[in-house]
């Protein structure tokens, strides 16, 4: 489908949606409020690459892993930019953080002083494996503690993930029913609901200046967040200590006192600011709770839906570990079809399912077509990982595409799987994630199995386009398996 005319490589424009003046193609898009199966549904008629207007800005939609990987890893610096909106600049004060900062030699900075704060304190560490297993023990707790009731399970799995990043960036955790928990829940859900929906205002930019009660809303909910996070950097610098970094939080403390007493600077005018420190804490948060979250609601919607799979997983487990032994990291090897099912899971329900957008910083192209420097790129991860030409019957939950036939992992089937991105912008969390889609989802099903509570109807397939592609809520009944029946 890719196009074969090499006569003039890199001289056309991309295939454009009608466009009008001032409302540039978004007549087109009415209607569809899933932005990922909207583009996808645009090939058939515009090809697999091509461009719209919104508003004031030129947009080309990437649909095919060729496309994709030059964009994010062989072009990836002429692609690296983070297109400005009203929104987006709201929740990071205007791009002082990692995921909606400029292409900058601060950005690569603090992406790498994040990179090692996190494998110091939680990657490959046993210290990580630790905090994971005592939520996953929390959360099987809470699970015997409903001895059936139906129980809704989005909270518990947030607090859980929460607490895990909590433990990264401040060294502390929170309890249930902990009010500062229950309101970071709250303006969670309002970021989410309010963010990265292509938002009109996003699309012109001036309408922020008329009242908007989803700006407003999302005003209160970045308020809340910054004054929690205000909190703890407060308390952090008041016990700071160079000599017992334990955290992010401190990691980026010390960087910014290094800075300062060495009278260094990255680049003239370039200077880390408690701005910087606070969005990137907050970006941590905002990038690793949701995310991780949104993916274990997948999981567990497609345990439900295919209990066939979740059979399967607990004969993995009961034959590899038995009913007493709790999982650990180095069990994944041993597990490669519960491995192979959270692979399936970020394939068919990718939580990002657009990216974030990324900007050409310089004039470029894409295969043949030519790309203006500006030019916002949206990579539709949806339709790669959905591409019938890629994947056999994409739209069926299939683990065992991702093992071979002797039941061994194959980690990508196809180049055309990309779940955390690819290249220079590529997701900065995946290894935490992945450490924590393992252990959570093994410690559960090692001990419960998952059911509809009676008369429930099954949780929906479809996603809600956003930040992250949101599941529905849903409740689930928990019964233990044997040994849980039987006491300890
Ligand atoms: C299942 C969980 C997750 C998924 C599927 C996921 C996916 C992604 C994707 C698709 C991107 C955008 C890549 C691009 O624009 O090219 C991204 C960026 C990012 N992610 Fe994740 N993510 C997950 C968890 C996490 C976690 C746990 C953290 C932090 C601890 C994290 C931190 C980040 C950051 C900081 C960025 C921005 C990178 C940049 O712009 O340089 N993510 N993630």
């Amino acid at each position: 489908r890719l196009s074969r005319d090499k006569a003039d490589p890199g001289h056309r424009a991309p295939p454009c949606l009608p466009s009008l003046p001032v409302l540039g193609s978004l007549l087109q898009l009415a209607g569809h409020s899933e932005l990922h199966t909207c583009f996808t549904g645009l090939q058939a008629r515009y090809g697999c690459l091509y461009a719209l207007r919104l508003g004031s800005e030129y947009l080309v939609v990437v649909n095919n892993h060729l496309h994709a990987r030059e964009v994010l890893f062989k072009k990836g610096k002429e692609f690296a930019g983070r297109p400005h909106s009203v929104t987006s600049d709201l929740m990071s004060r205007g791009g002082k953080d990692i995921a909606f900062a400029s292409y900058s030699p601060l950005w690569r900075f603090l992406r790498k002083l994040v990179h090692t704060a996190l494998s110091m304190f939680g990657e490959g560490s046993v210290a990580l494996q630790k905090i994971i297993c005592r939520e996953a023990e929390g959360l099987c707790e809470v699970l015997a503690a409903t001895q059936g009731a139906p129980l809704a399970m989005a909270p518990e799995l947030t607090r859980a993930v929460t607490n895990v990043v909590c433990s990264l960036c401040f060294n502390s955790s929170y309890r249930r029913g902990d009010p500062e928990f229950e309101a970071m829940l709250q303006y969670s859900q309002g970021i989410v609901d309010t963010v990265g929906k292509e938002s009109l205002v996003d699309i012109f930019p001036w309408l922020q200046y008329f009242p908007n009660k989803d700006l407003a809303w999302l005003r209160q909910c970045v308020k809340a967040r910054d004054e929690l996070l205000q909190k703890k950097f407060t308390e952090h610098k008041e016990a700071f200590c160079s000599d017992s970094v334990s955290d992010l939080m401190d990691a980026l403390l010390r960087a910014k006192l290094n800075m300062e007493n060495n009278n260094s600077r990255l680049e003239p005018g370039l200077e880390l600011t408690d701005d910087h420190l606070l969005m990137t804490v907050g970006d941590i948060f905002g990038a690793g709770v949701e995310t991780t979250t949104t993916a274990l609601k997948w999981a567990i919607i497609y345990m439900l839906h295919y209990p066939e799979v979740q059979r399967k997983i607990q004969e993995e487990l009961d034959q590899q570990l038995g009913l007493e032994r709790r999982p650990q990291l180095s069990d994944r090897q041993r597990l490669p079809y519960l491995e192979a099912t959270i692979s399936e899971v970020l394939r068919i329900r990718p939580v990002a399912p657009l990216l974030i957008p990324h900007v050409a910083l310089v004039d470029s192209s894409i295969g043949d077509y030519v790309i203006p420097k500006g030019t916002h790129v949206i990579v539709n991860i949806w339709a790669i990982h959905h591409d019938q030409d890629e994947w056999d019957k994409p739209e069926e939950f299939n683990p065992g595409r991702f093992l071979d036939e002797k039941g061994q992992r194959i980690y990508s089937p196809t180049p055309s799987y990309m779940p955390f991105g690819s290249g220079i912008r590529t997701c900065l969390g995946e290894v935490l994630a992945k450490m924590e889609l393992f252990l959570l989802l093994s410690w559960i099903l090692q001990r419960f199995t998952l059911e509809l509570p009676a008369h429930h109807p099954l949780p929906s397939l479809a996603g809600k386009f956003g930040i992250v592609l949101q599941a529905t809520g849903f409740e689930v009944k928990a019964v233990p398996r044997e040994p849980e029946r039987a006491g300890p």
